[in-house]
């Protein structure tokens, strides 16, 4: 059995909770299993135990701050400066054990982390949907990542459909109870829009997200599953200023809700401008854990921007068993 204690860094991006683990010096056997014992909410990783200054209950920003038990997953991480910009391998392994080819906030933190490590403030980082740029601000309190090209294609986000129907992308059509648009941002989205933001106790949190989201996540249509967002228009952007956007988002391989999703915010500014809902390219996103940033223009990538904070440095188990 493997013994060895694993160092780890905790941090977060809008409540987005990673452990991070420097792949090139910890080989920690069986990841899947690792990510399982010591994301989960009720018995895994907690800040307490290695000093961390916890939020109490009633501490208005508990969530935004971090400081839960578990994590949304774990951040397999390798970096090597010998290249300008320092390249970073990112593998982030799900509370469920399985493996995301891309998560927006994970990278976020990656660029901190990296930032952290190395006193840089713009990287690669290689991840399963490709190389992106990012960059930390000088305070180091925020990250923005290059998102990659928003795609509708049925075959990439990927929707299965038979016929006719096979090349035509997933538009605002019912599935499971929500009407849906498919987009894939790196990961695959199911984003509904609803009527009513956060203020509205009818609007967005007067939804069930973990009654409506599971059929729609495990629908046929979505053959490697689906996350699915809920997003309200808060303000569509014809004033002043950007438009805005609340947001919730039920995520696959965690298969609850999350306090944040950034490949999520940038689907329901895809999709918001794609349906017409909003004006402009330049949108902010506001799920439970804070607020983000997102460009997505008419051609090329997409952008997302936010605050990363650390939350404490420990040590765990390899083999949590
Ligand atoms: N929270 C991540 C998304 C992880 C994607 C993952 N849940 C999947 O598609 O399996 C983000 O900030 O983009």
């Amino acid at each position: 059995m493997n013994t060895h204690a694993v160092p780890v860094e905790k941090y977060h991006g809008t409540g987005n909770d990673f452990l991070v683990v420097d792949a090139a010096a910890e080989d920690v056997g069986d990841r899947a299993a690792f990510a399982r014992a010591h994301c989960d909410r009720e018995t895994g990783v907690d800040g307490g135990d290695f000093g961390a200054a916890l939020p109490r209950d009633g501490d208005a920003d508990r969530d935004a701050s971090g400081g839960r038990r578990g994590a949304d997953g774990v951040l397999f991480l390798s970096v090597d400066e010998r290249f300008d910009p320092t390249r970073v391998v990112m593998t982030l392994v799900q509370p469920d054990g399985s493996t995301a080819t891309m998560c927006g906030n994970g990278a976020r933190v990656v660029a901190r982390w990296a930032h952290d490590r190395t006193g840089d403030r713009e990287f690669m980082i290689d991840t399963q949907a490709g190389t992106r740029r990012a960059t930390v601000t000088a305070d180091a309190t925020a990250a923005a990542i290059e998102m990659g090209v928003p795609t509708f294609d049925p075959r990439r986000v990927p929707v299965a459909r038979d016929g006719a129907l096979a090349d035509e992308p997933l538009i605002d059509e019912a599935v499971e109870g929500l009407t849906v648009t498919a987009v894939n941002t790196g990961v695959p989205h199911a984003v509904a829009f609803v009527d009513g933001g956060r203020d509205d106790p009818d609007g967005i949190d007067g939804v069930d997200l973990d009654a409506v989201a599971p059929p729609v996540r495990h629908a046929d249509i979505f053959p490697e599953g689906a996350n699915v967002n809920l997003a309200a228009v808060v303000d569509d952007g014809a004033g002043d200023g950007p438009a805005v956007l609340d947001q919730r988002t039920f995520e696959r391989g965690v298969e609850g809700e999350t306090r944040s999703c950034g490949t999520g915010a940038v689907a329901v500014v895809a999709v918001a401008r794609r349906l017409g809902l909003i004006d402009g390219d330049d949108a902010v996103s506001r799920p439970p854990g804070g607020e983000l940033e997102i460009t997505v223009p008419d051609s090329g990538h997409a952008t997302l921007t936010g605050p990363v904070a650390h939350e404490f440095s420990g040590t765990l188990p390899a083999d949590p068993r």
